[in-house]
């Protein structure tokens, strides 16, 4: 069987990143299994343990990253998120499509360790909306908002690392974009 592709998929928090992902994660026929990180943050309302992330203490955090469980691993305004290795190898070696939503360090380090991941970074279609959508979205205190928004301009200059840069203005547009990449790597 052929070994499923690695996708990475990138943005500023509050982009959309899962909101775009909710249009094609479930079509058939890109054969796609989301990579479920572990991370350090505390649980947003609605979120669930094992399904969103694996929401762990650092000290369990840290153990796993010395143990060598994590293919990459960075902070991100104060916490720790890491990909779990082991999942990502057993679902690619059944010919799945693996998607890892990471930040841009983490990225850094996947592209690193597997050369041919394909790489797709999000863009807003201008900071002013990046502000807006991660206020409405009401998941975090003021000061972390500020904390994400200031991460946001290094982070848009990490997009010339990727293979593609999408702008979600349109999510359906976007989402339909990554599936036609997808689809073109799929039969590369
Ligand atoms: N390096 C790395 N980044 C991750 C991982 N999981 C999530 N992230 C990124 O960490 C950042 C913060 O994630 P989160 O707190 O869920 O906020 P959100 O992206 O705004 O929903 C985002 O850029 C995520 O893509 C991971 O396993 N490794
Ligand atoms: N294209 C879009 N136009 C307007 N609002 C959007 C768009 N895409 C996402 N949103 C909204 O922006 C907020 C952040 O989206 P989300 O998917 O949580 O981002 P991320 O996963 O990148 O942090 C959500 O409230 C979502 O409904």
């Amino acid at each position: 069987m052929k070994r499923g592709l690695l996708i990475i998929i990138s943005g500023p928090s509050g982009v959309g990143k899962g909101t775009i992902r909710s249009y094609f994660m479930q079509d058939e026929s890109l054969c796609l299994a989301y990579s479920t990180s572990m991370t350090t943050r505390k649980p947003r309302v609605g979120e669930v343990d094992g399904k969103d992330y694996f929401f762990t203490t650092r000290d369990q955090f840290e153990k796993a990253m010395e143990a060598g469980e994590l293919l990459e691993w960075a902070e991100f305004v104060g916490n720790y998120y890491g990909t779990p290795l082991r999942e990502v190898e057993r679902l690619r070696n059944e010919g799945k499509n693996v998607l890892l939503e990471i930040e841009v360090q983490g990225a850094t380090q996947v592209r690193e360790k597997c050369p041919d991941a394909l790489s797709i970074f999000i863009v807003p279609p201008n900071m002013e909306e990046l502000e807006k959508r991660i206020r409405g979205r009401r998941s975090e205190p003021e000061e972390i908002v500020q904390q994400r928004l200031a991460k946001a301009a290094g982070e848009m200059k990490m997009a010339k690392d990727y293979k593609y840069v999408i702008c979600n203005d349109d999510p359906q547009l976007a989402a339909d974009m990554i599936k036609l990449i997808i689809k073109k790597h799929m039969h590369a």
